[in-house]
């Protein structure tokens, strides 16, 4: 018997009021993957991480963890049952420290209480290179870092399942290779990744498989460089001309 993938969207849709986001949308993301998306403004690609999180409801269809039905699970109870999001704007409490922090995403998020959120917020904290930073007050870290605490938060949960919604968002191309390089240990200690991005030379780093949404439909999904090369990547998302071959590796290359 195959196992069931860690989750699956049957036939999902999401509309708000008349405009349709995502209809009859399907997706199968297996343990262990990460899974890079990406299309263009408006396409749909938060909506559906939403959708996946908790965070609103879809309006048709079904959404499964391991094979168990969760569509009408909240946010929280999807929290602690191994769903975690990460936003582009880290949303920690300014005035608390960084443990502070971890130690609150462990509480509510994981539901740990004493020893065990302790334990989880200083693994978190190890695994996003923010041990030196422990006592120091959110609002004095610089944005990457503020991005490592954004997944930090997430981590503390203890999550099989990573949701990242356009991490690398402002920061600079110096930065962009560190935030890969802990996206990339997240995934190598067995949290699988579905990670929502706009910058593509990010995702293709570190995706095991990439997936092209326009207006809620699939574009192109496969490996990485397949999908920047389809014709129609190129032309609606990329603004390229698919008459003229994409490089070796991708448009970044
Ligand atoms: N809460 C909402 N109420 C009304 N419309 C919404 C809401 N959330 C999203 N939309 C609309 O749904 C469409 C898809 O938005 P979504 O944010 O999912 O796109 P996206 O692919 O993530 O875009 P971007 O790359 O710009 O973040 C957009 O037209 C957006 O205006």
């Amino acid at each position: 018997m195959t196992p069931e993938p860690l989750v699956e969207t049957r036939s999902v849709g999401r509309s708000f009021g008349r405009l349709e986001v995502l209809s009859g949308f399907d997706l199968k993301v297996e343990a262990g993957e990460v899974l890079g998306i990406i299309g263009p403004n408006g396409a749909g690609k938060s909506t559906l991480l939403a959708v996946l999180g908790g965070a609103i409801p879809p309006t048709t269809g079904t959404i499964l963890l391991d094979g168990v039905d969760v569509t009408r699970r909240p946010s929280h109870w999807r929290a602690r049952h191994g769903i975690a999001t990460s936003y582009q704007v880290p949303r920690p409490f300014l005035g608390m420290s960084v443990l502070e922090n971890l130690l609150v995403a462990a509480t509510f998020a994981a539901g740990s209480r004493g020893h065990r959120a302790q334990a989880a917020a200083v693994d978190s904290l190890q695994r996003t290179n923010l041990e030196r930073f422990a006592n120091a007050e959110a609002s004095s870290l610089r944005l990457l870092d503020r991005k490592r605490l954004e997944v930090a938060r997430a981590l503390a949960s203890g999550p099989r399942l990573l949701l990242l919604d356009e991490i690398a968002g402002g920061l600079t191309e110096q930065e962009v290779p560190e935030l890969v390089e802990l996206v990339r240990s997240v995934a190598a200690s067995g949290v699988t990744v579905i990670w929502i991005e706009h910058v593509v030379h990010a995702l293709t780093a570190v995706a095991t498989r990439l997936l092209c949404l326009s207006y809620g439909r699939v574009l192109a999904e496969g490996e990485p460089a397949a999908v920047l090369a389809s014709p129609e990547v190129r032309r609606i998302y990329l603004g390229l001309d698919p008459e003229v071959a994409a490089p070796a590796g991708g448009p970044d290359a």
